[in-house]
């Protein structure tokens, strides 16, 4: 499990090493303390010396006890700097890398891990890591240290009461590792909890007008509740066998070490051990039995760290199903594009026994403007989020000018394309940012004459700071009609040779809706454009009309053909049109 985070740890080595290094240190000092308080202990309040000469001797011993601590001291506080560093850098590494990871996602794997799963992931699982990195391994390190060090020191001490200690540790050793294994089952269980709270929050707090509207914040805070309170009992269920695990291994250890005491104040006795070994073998068992309590606690915290790194390396080693060819084809050129669906089927992952597009055949000539209609349903944005390569197709081949785009890079494939989707984002950020998006290297010039051709310039002038005016996030400051053309201007400011309408203008009043009409007409001149549009007086002047019901092409022609003709377009039209007579085509 570790072993895969090795390469986030790879490029600190140094001063991983440096650390070690330090650490080694700073154990071999404390090691040496008691060791300097058994001599004291021996030689400083020996007999049989001259009281001046012993006065001496105890000062000589507690300057360089006092020494000892000094640079002790200093060498932990390096050593606390560095394992922090690299424990907060690890945590910085792999939050990006994951937050990459999760960029390259194709949307299927966004239906369904839901994103504020991925935020927990990103904030709650990396800093577990974080603490065990930055903290618990090196105090894991230094106790691991002081307790092969302090057994040493108590085996030169007294070879006897020490390997009576050593055998009744290892019998405790068994214990404590399965102890910490469910430890680490519990912990994944409590850290997967708090991930089903946080996509519920996630949710929830993005859906606050519905919430409101319904008046259902009782509801949700219960539902919150209760998955807290979920998440609460499992984090309980950990802290349960990890307070067994402390009290065990404290109560075990001292009953090891005080029946060895006891055997060594009978040794003192006896005359077979010295006050000062005896005192030095009490400081080292201290050392010893303190270590290996927080060696538990340790392990608890590693066992910890593993269930959410597993949890993390889910995620960095989820392969995006769409990916870049081994070999990518570069088009001849970007200018134009035609497009060619040829008998394509595809379902959708989710609903793999119903085709959201069966056996479709279309062939789109550059600059060809195709309107598709339909029903709801029927397949229409199921085409543009083939085209895009949101999904791959089972059956039949899309191509871009006569090449299949599961050859081409995804950045080439997609730059080749603008959409207006339907439900267009605002970022949280001003006018300016917020169309430039389209193309980052827009001057602000060619930022406003793409909003003066979206019809957005004038609403954007009259915002408070114009084109600086923060549009809040989501877009919650702007109205529908509003945002959608933002993501016009934005569409057209990519002045890509495809261009995809996804009911681009359906929030529009008829007014704005004639102006922007005229100001796509304008970004449609030159390019190859698939129009989505319910409402079909929008599509009176598009090249060709393809009507799809059923992910089926049921229709095709020019907007008059098809009214002239009695199917589910004329059927449409009647309805749509005929009412409206100032919207019917001449
Ligand atoms: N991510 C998805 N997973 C599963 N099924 C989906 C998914 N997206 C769309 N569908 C289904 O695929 C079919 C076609 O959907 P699509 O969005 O292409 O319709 P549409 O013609 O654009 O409809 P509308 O005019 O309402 O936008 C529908 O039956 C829809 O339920």
């Amino acid at each position: 499990m570790f072993s895969d985070l090795w390469p986030l740890l790879r490029p600190y080595r140094w001063q991983i090493l440096l650390a070690f290094c330090l650490l080694s240190l700073a154990s071999a000092i404390l090691l040496l303390v008691p060791w300097a308080f058994r001599d004291l202990i021996d030689q400083g309040f020996g007999t049989g010396t001259a009281a001046a000469q012993n006065a001496q001797d105890i000062n000589r011993h507690f300057v360089f006890i006092c020494g000892l601590v000094i640079v002790w001291a200093l060498i932990v506080a390096c050593r606390y700097y560095i394992v922090s560093w690299i424990g907060e850098r690890v945590t910085a590494d792999l939050r990006s890398l994951v937050y990459e990871r999760v960029l390259t996602q194709s949307p299927q794997f966004f239906e369904t891990l839901q994103t504020g799963e991925v935020l927990s992931r990103l904030t709650a699982d990396t800093t577990l890591i974080q603490t065990v990195v930055g903290s618990s391994i090196s105090l894991g390190l230094r106790s691991l240290f002081q307790f092969i060090g302090g057994m040493i020191m108590l085996a030169v001490t007294s070879w006897y009461l020490f390997s009576l200690n050593l055998g009744l540790m290892l019998l405790l050793t068994l214990p404590i590792m399965l102890i910490g294994r469910s430890v680490k089952t519990l912990s994944r269980e409590s850290q997967d909890r708090i991930a089903d709270s946080s996509a519920m929050a996630g949710e929830i707090l993005n859906a606050m007008p519905t919430v409101q509207s319904f008046t259902q914040e009782p509801r949700e805070q219960q539902r919150f509740r209760h998955s807290v309170e979920t998440s609460f009992k499992a984090a309980v269920r950990r802290i349960r066998v990890r307070a067994f695990l402390a009290a065990f291994v404290i109560a075990g250890i001292s009953a090891a070490i005080i029946f060895v005491l006891w055997l060594g104040a009978h040794q003192v006795t006896q005359g077979e051990l010295s006050g000062g070994e005896l005192a030095s073998f009490i400081l080292y068992a201290a050392l010893v039995a303190g270590s290996v309590s927080t060696i538990a606690e340790v392990w608890g915290d590693i066992m910890r760290a593993a269930g959410a790194a597993e949890r993390l390396l889910e995620l960095l080693n989820s392969k995006p199903a769409i990916r870049d060819p081994s070999t990518p084809v570069l088009p001849s050129s970007t200018d134009m594009a035609s497009i060619k669906f040829d008998n394509v089927s595809f379902y959708y992952p989710a609903k793999p026994d119903q085709p959201a597009l069966d056996h479709i055949s279309l062939e789109i000539n550059a600059g060809e403007t195709v309107a598709l209609v339909g029903p709801s349903g029927a397949g229409k944005t199921t085409l543009f989020q083939l085209l895009l390569r949101f999904y791959d197709i089972f059956e039949g081949s899309i191509s871009i000018n006569g090449l299949d785009i599961r050859n081409l890079s995804l950045d080439t494939l997609r730059g080749m394309i603008a959409i207006v989707p339907q439900d267009p984002v605002i970022f949280s950020a001003n006018a300016l940012e917020n169309i430039r998006y389209g193309r980052p290297d827009a001057s602000d010039e060619e930022i406003k004459h793409a909003a003066q051709a979206a019809q957005a310039h004038a609403f954007i002038e009259r915002l408070p700071q114009g084109y600086d005016t923060f549009l809040g996030e989501r877009g919650t400051r702007l109205s529908g009609g509003q945002r959608q053309r933002i993501a016009i201007a934005r569409a057209m400011l990519k002045n890509a040779p495809i261009l995809l309408l996804d009911e681009a203008t359906s929030a529009l009043d008829a007014e704005s809706e004639t102006l922007v009409q005229q100001g796509l007409a304008s970004a449609m001149h030159g390019r190859t454009t698939l129009v989505i549009a319910h409402r079909l007086a929008t599509i009176q002047n598009a090249d060709r009309v393809v009507v799809l019901e059923h992910g089926r092409i049921v229709e095709t022609g020019t907007p008059n053909e098809l009214r002239r003709q009695s199917g589910l377009y004329s059927r449409l039209a009647k309805l749509q049109l005929d009412i409206h007579p100032d919207h019917a085509p001449q």
